[in-house]
């Protein structure tokens, strides 16, 4: 059992923009939200933070007193002004988050990092990042090629690790690696009986170092859908999701070990207002879709934190909650980020601004709802790996009772010999197993030894 994760990260003031409800004091109405810095530091990072909504009960005869509303989260950035000592850089972001999801990603757990706030507030940057100022995204993958390059120094590990990239634009996956030679824009959703929804068709490419990662997330980066907006120059239309599937194969003690881990990272499209964002015509239809499909989040995020705390709490009488995953496509493929088996992180973006104010509070409020989910990762064993582990510990269960009915001289019983028999199908199914699981390696290994070449003819997505 495991919490999801949440952090909370403040962005600068634009240049042209409204006063800083951080610091500025002057109530821009009755309500002003501070976002006060009640911070743990802990090994030179913000481990716990906390923000404060006071709202000042003017009018009201008391106005010396406020009501304070208290949010705390797991981790609080302040990434407003970079001259602040409590100033959190994205390699700050990556040592406190990202590092977490390539030990996981050693360990075989999946995981999953989603941006969330309103248009303009930071999502992309922290995702993605500028250039030379990357964010999570190519840092994750660098760090899981770093620690490859390292382990394989003085381990005899294999690794496999591919990748994948789409888009979901009003509604539709897109790949955004396809090929140009594939047909369709439009990719199914569908749903494996014990691996959950995937996408059918959906490209995955093998990469062999972080360069290779590299041209395929500047190849997706280009297809993903952007405009132009009232409140984002470069503002996504649609919620990007960027897989990475990896691999581990060793033998531990001669016994052979292989788990994977699948790392979902997204970057949502930003919650926005049509008024803020002066959108009409296609935009206003793709500001719709977005906002839909954020709502279809929330309302899972809240069914997931009721369900949670329903467990927490076994007296109480059980509510009927549903979980309404099928009603976007977003919540769909990600229904075992949420509530499943991953570890789960969820970064809420919030401005500092004064004129978004309402929008920070209700990420916050967002934000809040979500640290109550509780998720079930689990290491994921490829399953004749399990089973060679079964048969094995069912070889040293036979060979203990052989030996004990050896000396109460029970080895001609017709029982002594029916687990003869058995240990020996045992034994011979497992050398087979592990040479089958042997030979599987090697190929991988060798396909992955010959120099791989990136397709770099990706296909364009259609506008609008
Ligand atoms: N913490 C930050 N430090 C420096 N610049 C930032 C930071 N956060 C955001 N920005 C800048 O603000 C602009 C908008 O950010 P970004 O595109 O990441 O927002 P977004 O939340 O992804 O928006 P949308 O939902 O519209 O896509 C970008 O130019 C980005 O570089």
């Amino acid at each position: 059992m495991a919490s999801v994760k949440v952090a909370v990260r403040v962005r600068p003031l634009n240049r042209s923009c409204a006063p800083n409800i951080l610091e500025f004091h002057r109530m821009p109405t009755e309500i002003a939200l501070f976002l006060v810095a009640t911070k743990i530091k802990k090994e030179g990072l913000w481990e716990t933070g906390a923000l404060k909504d006071k709202i000042p009960e003017g009018g009201s005869g008391d106005s010396g007193r406020e009501r304070t509303k208290t949010f705390t989260y797991d981790f609080s950035f302040y990434s407003a002004d970079t001259k602040s000592p409590d100033y959190v850089s994205q390699e700050m972001v990556f040592k406190t988050l990202g590092t977490d999801v390539v030990k996981s990603a050693f360990e075989g757990y999946n995981a999953c990092v989603f941006a969330y706030g309103q248009t303009g507030s930071g999502k992309s940057y922290t995702m993605m990042g500028n250039s030379g100022d990357s964010g999570l995204i190519p840092r994750i993958c660098e760090g899981l090629f770093s620690r490859i390059s390292e382990t394989t120094r003085w381990d005899e590990a294999s690794f496999r690790t591919e990748v994948s990239y789409l888009e979901i634009y009003n509604e539709r996956v897109r790949d955004l690696l396809r090929r140009k030679s594939s047909k369709t824009f439009n990719l199914r959703v569908r749903e494996h009986p014990k691996e959950g929804p995937y996408v059918e068709d959906l490209s995955k490419h093998l990469v062999q170092n972080y360069g290779d990662v590299e041209e395929l997330m500047d190849a997706g980066n280009i297809n993903r859908t952007t405009a132009a907006t009232g409140m984002n120059d470069v503002s996504s239309r649609s919620h990007a999701i960027f897989t990475i599937k990896f691999t581990q194969a060793k033998f531990d003690s001669e016994m052979p070990c292989e788990t994977v881990s699948k790392i979902h990272l997204v970057d949502l499209a930003g919650s926005e207002r049509a008024d803020a964002t002066g959108a009409t015509g296609v935009r206003l239809k793709e500001g719709g879709n977005i906002n839909k499909s954020l709502v279809t989040l929330g309302n899972v995020i809240s069914a997931l934190a009721d369900l949670s705390q329903d467990a927490a709490n076994p007296s109480a009488k059980k509510k009927q909650v549903f979980v309404p995953y099928r009603d976007s496509v977003l919540t769909w493929l990600l229904k075992d980020s949420l509530g499943g088996n991953s570890k789960t992180i969820m970064i809420a973006t919030i401005s500092p601004a004064d004129v978004n104010y309402g929008e920070t509070l209700s990420t916050l409020r967002y934000a809040n709802r979500a640290k109550n989910i509780i998720n079930k990762p689990t290491i994921n064993e490829d399953a004749n790996v399990k089973l060679i582990r079964e048969l094995r510990a069912e070889i040293a269960r036979l060979k203990t009772l052989l030996a004990q009915g050896n000396q109460i001289a029970l080895l001609d019983s017709p029982t002594a010999l029916s687990m003869e028999e058995k240990l020996q199908q045992n034994e011979a199914r497992v050398q087979e197993l592990t040479k089958e699981w042997t030979n599987k390696w090697n190929e991988t290994q060798n396909i992955l030894k010959t120099k791989m070449v990136i397709d770099r003819t990706f296909a364009m997505p259609p506008i609008g």
